[in-house]
């Protein structure tokens, strides 16, 4: 079942006061995205990713188009009914940091879409039991709940940015380049928890990245932007994806992760 359906969508800046000039960081970009499918986004510094994901969720407005989701177009949404459909999408940023807010303890801030009763009403003790399961899920210890982010590194960070997403509970994520600021050495573990977690929640994925060979190692279909237009749709088979040898290369590129957990996950 298909999930979202872009079509022909735009977003298009315009500059200068009196010669206005007009940038098209996203032109007539038309795609889908199924049920529990993985979309890999992949395309040179500057060529519109992160505009797509951010047009999506309608973080920014389009110029024009269409973005069809769960059978609704979403840019006709007005704000109180974007508001009633957000939780059921999420972005992973590329700085973990930025997306918790400093001064919340690492425990508040994943209880917070609990506590915003989003799912409705839960018992103090209720909320700390969903708090300490998710802190496991993402394999965290308990004895983070009490910290702030600075006080983790960007890889824990990173997975506490997870635990608060999965505690909203959303259906579609779009994850725009998750682990590029991150330390080589926990790149693959973060990729390797985010596969685990799309395939128990079934999440449904819009995986943005330059890299293509994590992109590949990600996606089930991956589309090749170039100058704000998708050049390229690649479906992705059994043998084509992320095979073992690219498993091996990632983890050969990132060292000190042993491939074998990460060969188990393609
Ligand atoms: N608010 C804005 N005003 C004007 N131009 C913008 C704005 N946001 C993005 N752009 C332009 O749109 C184009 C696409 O930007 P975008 O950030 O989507 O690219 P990207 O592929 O995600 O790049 P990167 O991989 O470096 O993050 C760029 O040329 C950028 O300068």
């Amino acid at each position: 079942m298909r999930l979202i359906e872009v079509r022909d969508l735009r977003k298009h800046y315009s500059s200068g006061l009196i010669s206005k000039q007009c940038s098209r960081a996203v032109d007539s970009v038309s795609f889908h995205i199924d049920q529990g499918e993985t979309l890999g986004l992949v395309g040179e510094s500057g060529c519109g990713k992160t505009t797509v994901g951010r047009l999506l969720l309608r973080l920014i407005e389009p110029t024009s188009g269409s973005i069809i989701f769960d059978s609704r177009d979403i840019t006709r949404l007005n704000r109180k009914e974007m508001r009633k459909l957000r939780p059921r999408m999420q972005m992973i940023f590329q700085d973990p940091e930025s997306s918790l807010n400093p001064r919340m303890r690492i425990g508040e801030s994943i209880a917070e879409p609990f506590r915003l009763k989003l799912h409705g009403k839960m018992t103090k003790i209720e909320i700390r039991d969903r708090v300490l399961e998710l802190v496991d899920v993402v394999g965290l210890n308990p004895e983070h709940i009490n910290r702030f982010p600075h006080q983790l590194s960007g890889g824990q960070n990173q997975r506490v940015v997870l635990a608060r997403i999965l505690a909203i509970n959303p259906e579609f994520i779009v994850a725009d380049e998750p682990t590029a600021s991150l330390d080589v050495s926990v790149q693959a573990q973060i990729l390797r928890l985010m596969m685990d977690l799309k395939r128990k929640f079934c999440l449904t994925m819009l995986f943005i990245s330059h890299d293509m060979e994590v992109v590949r190692h990600m996606s089930d279909r991956i589309a090749v932007m170039k100058e704000g237009r998708i050049t390229d749709v690649v479906q992705q088979t059994r043998y084509s994806r992320a095979s073992d040898a690219t498993g091996e290369r990632i983890c050969d590129r990132i060292k000190g992760i042993d491939p074998e957990p990460l060969r188990a996950t393609i």
